[in-house]
């Protein structure tokens, strides 16, 4: 699949670039390029790993230097460095727009200028009608990304896009919080029991990376279906699969700059978008800089539809969230009895 080239991972320490590795170590890459700011973490992975096709940066994407010495020679780059934090970006805004932002233009423009072959960009679904810094700043990217696919005609580059939701079980997130506080004693503590949230696996990540990877066209941004369920259901399902079903849940309220329900994508996308079965591409609007199009014309069919959220998505019942927390490894020695840790 990938014809021993050389891949980069930006923010490559992470939960992502863990599971990149552990798949594609023993692949037909030639190298693959780790970069992220951390020197522990790289440590760590190299100790992990052991594998000399692994290569260590340290850099940050907001500093188009270090950004571009990593980018000679590669071939291919999932872009996955971001500040992911919804209450650290909400609060010192102005980092969101250096990482997330402008360094994704330093690693755009790193790529393009060392005729990177590929680079898949990683959004999230708070980008989609975004109220939190995080989100807009990820909505950013996602401009920023497309609009410089726009100009990529003369170069061998092709740049695009991902967007998923939450990851399940990714650590600080609410379904190892659960187990901690279970077994603690402590009561479950839930927001708002009718939230719902797309519930998506590390592996549906890679997957959707990797069909970005195969089929995007520039400036394309690629959603995977996903079902979603409510958080007294993933409540529920957490406490049965743990044998404490009657363990006492407490509703806390919606947190600061969280939503009820999220979209993975606008109705306007949705209505432009392709039906690929399993995901969506969402094409870039590939109108020129006309005002008269924007500003006079207008369009009908896109207020008519809706958008594809955690609301309207299929919807898992107990047994069908019990049925998806199985699969994760997780989950699944929680459920004997055994301890073990949440994914970076
Ligand atoms: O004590 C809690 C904590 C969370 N939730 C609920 O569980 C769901 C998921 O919460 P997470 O904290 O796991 O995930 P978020 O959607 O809030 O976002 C998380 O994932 C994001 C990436 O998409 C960012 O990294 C963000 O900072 C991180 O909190 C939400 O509906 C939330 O309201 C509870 O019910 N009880």
């Amino acid at each position: 699949m990938f014809n021993d080239r050389t891949l980069l991972i930006t923010g490559g320490t992470g939960s992502f670039g863990n599971a990149v590795l552990r798949r594609f170590i023993h692949s037909d890459l030639r190298e693959i390029r780790i970069f992220s700011r951390d020197e522990k973490k790289q440590d760590d992975m190299r100790k992990r790993y052991k594998d000399p096709k692994l290569k260590f940066y340290i850099g940050d994407v907001r500093n188009p230097k270090s950004v571009k010495a990593a980018m000679r020679g590669v071939d291919f780059c999932f872009h996955a460095a971001a500040l992911k934090q919804v209450p650290s970006c909400e609060f010192h805004p102005m980092e969101a727009v250096r990482t997330n932002i402008i360094g994704t233009e330093n690693v755009l423009d790193a790529a393009i200028d060392a005729g990177v072959k590929r680079v898949v960009c990683l959004s999230t679904d708070k980008a989609v009608y975004p109220i939190n810094a995080m989100g807009i700043s990820k909505a950013m990217l996602e401009k920023v990304m497309v609009a410089t696919s726009r100009n990529l005609d003369a170069t061998d580059t092709v740049i695009c896009g991902t967007r998923y939701g939450n990851v399940m079980a990714s650590r600080g997130s609410v379904i190892p919080l659960f187990v901690d506080q279970v077994l603690a004693g402590q009561p479950i503590t839930i927001t708002d029991p009718a939230m719902t949230r797309f519930m998506m696996t590390l592996e549906d990540a890679v997957e959707l990376v990797l069909y970005a990877f195969a089929h995007g066209r520039n400036g394309d941004i690629f959603v995977q279906k996903a079902p979603a369920a409510t958080i007294k259901v993933l409540a529920q399902a957490v406490l049965a699969l743990m044998k404490r079903p009657d363990h006492e849940i407490r509703e806390i309220g919606t947190r600061h700059g969280e939503k009820l329900y999220e979209s993975l994508l606008t109705r306007e996308e949705l209505a432009a978008a392709e039906d690929l079965g399993g995901y969506y591409r969402i094409p870039p609007d590939g109108r020129d800089l006309n005002y008269a199009k924007f500003v006079e014309q207008g369009e009908t069919s896109i207020t008519l539809g809706e958008d594809y959220n955690s609301h309207n998505t299929h919807r898992l019942d107990q047994t069908g969230m019990e049925e998806l927390l199985l699969k994760l490894d997780f989950m699944r020695r929680i459920a004997n009895g055994e301890q073990a840790v949440a994914e970076a």
